[in-house]
């Protein structure tokens, strides 16, 4: 019977340091659930039976010219930004067939062998089984594959290349329906920092500006079923996004949940709608005004659940600066000027992203400033 974790395999593409490997199938099959994905108690905190009262933006009403819609829809937004930083977005203008077709290509992608999927591990970008290479413990119940798309790339190869570099020629078309999702991306988000520059009263192109040269991540969470569940898995741990603004698609099967108001609270997955949640480094471009939520994904005993997650983010040496007008008259600054790099460097390298990494990335700043 094949051991479900295996260490000392080295993937097609040999690797100099061990690298643990998890074999999901195997898992499954044999409902086994490793000592490592457990997690704390703390973590596991029973979800609420409610949902999250989540506004549901109708973007394409909200543009048609009706300066009165925008700002009624912008006064929506900022209620749910001040107070959990999630919105949903409907009539996004992101085509269906694309949407599908992006979902087919990732279906595909982790059905390939394991050794397949192996020879294109990477960190942070590739695949990368539980994050096995990067932790020990609290594993979350996940495959992931990440890429960089670079909004001022206008080559339109970057996720061609990427792909046949990674995974081979035979994965061409996949970077083609990849390289056309993100550029579907970079258009809505566009879109929705035009929204949030305005439910802000800053200057509506600000933000719009400010991520013109984006060097954002895009990312397929796929979540094996995990017949141990109740074991005390997770498919991604509580967390806030350390990235500025995330486009979430999810499928029909649910499990993202927000904790707000001292609750774990579904947000219930509605056709052909985006899920827009504010991250660390957009809370810090609004001097803090809004909220960058802590949420997490619950494991599923039968379904297999994917997500797309495209995660906005600054240039990696722009400075994060919430702009002057954004401060009251007396408002001092909450945080230090600091640059995307260094937080995900923050993130990948230092502290694995959790309900605190912006308070803990902002003291490890402080003292690294205060000691040079
Ligand atoms: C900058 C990032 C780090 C993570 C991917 C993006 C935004 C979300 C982060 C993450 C999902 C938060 C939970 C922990 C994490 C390790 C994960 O479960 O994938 C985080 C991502 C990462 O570090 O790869
Ligand atoms: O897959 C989901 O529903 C959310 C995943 C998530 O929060 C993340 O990848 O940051
Ligand atoms: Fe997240």
């Amino acid at each position: 019977m094949a051991p479900s974790i295996t260490s000392n395999v080295s993937p097609l593409k040999s690797e100099n340091e061990d690298k643990k490997i998890i074999d999901f199938k195997s898992l499954h099959e044999e409902a086994i659930v490793p000592k490592e994905f457990i997690w704390p108690s703390e973590d596991l905190v029973e979800g609420s039976k409610e949902e999250l009262n989540v506004p549901i933006i109708d973007l394409e009403a909200t543009f048609n010219g009706d300066d009165v819609a925008l700002a009624s829809t912008a006064e929506i937004v900022r209620e749910a930004c001040m107070k959990h930083g999630f919105f949903l977005v409907t009539n996004h203008g992101v085509d269906e067939n694309l949407i599908n077709d992006t979902y087919q290509e990732f279906v595909s992608l982790f059905k390939l062998p394991l050794s397949r999927k192996l020879s294109a591990m990477g960190s942070p970008w590739g695949y990368s089984g539980a994050h096995a290479s990067r932790f020990s413990t609290s594993l979350p119940w996940k495959e992931i594959f990440t890429f960089q798309y670079k909004h001022y790339d206008e080559s339109e190869t970057q996720i061609v290349d990427f792909f046949t570099s990674i995974l081979g020629d035979d994965h061409q078309h996949a970077g083609l329906v990849l390289q056309k999702y993100c550029e579907a991306m970079k258009k809505l988000s566009g879109v929705i920092l035009e929204l949030l520059a305005i439910s802000l009263g800053v200057d509506r192109e600000h933000y719009k500006k400010f991520f013109e040269d984006a060097e954002s991540m895009m990312r397929c969470n796929s979540y094996p079923p995990c017949s141990g569940l109740n074991v005390g898995t997770l498919g991604t741990g509580p967390h806030c996004d350390p990235t500025s603004v995330t486009l979430l698609f999810q499928d029909q099967v649910g499990g993202l949940e927000a904790f707000v108001d001292n609750k774990w609270l579904a947000i219930r997955p509605q056709p052909n709608t985006y899920v827009i949640n504010i991250g660390d480094t957009f809370k810090a471009l609004t001097n803090g005004i809004y909220k960058s939520c802590l949420h997490r994904v619950l494991a599923n005993k039968e379904m297999d659940r994917k997500t797309l997650a495209f995660f906005l983010c600054p240039k990696k040496d722009k400075t994060v600066r919430a702009p002057d007008n954004i401060l009251g008259r007396q408002e001092s600054r909450n945080y230090p000027d600091f640059t995307w790099s260094q937080l995900f460097e923050f993130t990948q390298k230092k502290h694995r992203a959790d309900p605190n990494t912006l308070p803990d990335f902002v003291s490890w700043l402080n003292s690294n400033q205060s000691n040079n």
